[in-house]
């Protein structure tokens, strides 16, 4: 994908979670390689959208320093990723949306332009990530979306409804599936402190491969 069609893509990296199975620490503050988790996302992010964006509900002015604007949920109960899909459509000044959550720091490094391919192939709504698990069984991962913006009535008019599964919203839409690769390590996310010191391994394992290869 080209610099300019990136630019009509906003990207949003959400961080509104409890964080319960972590202590109920907010997340996107927990250090990955000494670099929190939520700025390492929208580093991962940054080359493949343009204008961020960064949802979080708790320590605001910590999150700021990440040097983005910072949107918080619109209801105020931890309503699930979707409220910060809707916080983030609900400021989103681009035509699309780019969803990824702050808690899954191996994403792939592009992940954006395949979805914009499948979404424009489609002409679809919704690109929604998938990937391969062992059994090489392809399992959506809901929370990697990109979105037309026009969605944003949409979504509200779904949690406003007492709705809160991404995959039942998502269904309501034209939408398309994309395959994205393995789940491991690319997709797997970081609930509890010791999956977080797992992720930093695999991820110097996979240095350590680059660098003296088989
Ligand atoms: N805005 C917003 N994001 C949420 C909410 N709940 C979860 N998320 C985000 O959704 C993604 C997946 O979250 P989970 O790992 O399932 O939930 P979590 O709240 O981070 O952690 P647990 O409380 O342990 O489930 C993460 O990026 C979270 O930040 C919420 O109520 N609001
Ligand atoms: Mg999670």
């Amino acid at each position: 994908m080209t610099t300019s069609q990136n630019a009509i893509i906003t990207g949003l990296v959400l961080a509104g979670g409890r964080g319960t199975r972590m202590g109920g620490a907010d997340k996107g503050l927990e250090p990955f390689h000494g670099v929190p988790l939520a700025q390492h996302a929208l580093r991962r992010l940054a080359p493949q959208v343009g204008p961020l964006l960064l949802n979080a509900n708790r320590n605001a002015a910590a999150h700021a320093r990440f040097g983005v604007p910072v949107v918080a949920d619109l209801q105020g109960d931890f309503a699930g990723p979707l409220a910060g899909m809707a916080a983030g459509l609900a400021h989103c000044a681009t035509p699309l949306l780019a969803t990824v959550p702050c808690d899954t720091p191996l994403f792939p490094a592009d992940l954006v332009a395949p979805l914009a391919a499948a979404l424009d192939a489609a002409q679809a709504d919704i690109a929604m990530a998938a990937a391969r698990d062992g059994h090489g069984a392809l399992r959506s991962q809901p929370v990697f979306c990109l979105l037309r913006a026009t969605l944003r009535e949409s979504l509200a008019a779904y949690l406003r409804a007492g709705g809160h599964k991404v995959q039942a919203w998502v269904e309501q839409h034209a939408h398309v599936v994309v395959d994205c690769g393995a789940v491991t390590p690319a997709f797997c996310n970081a609930n509890t402190r010791e999956e977080l010191a797992a992720l930093e391994r695999a991820s110097l394992d996979a240095i350590k491969k680059i660098a003296a290869p088989a």
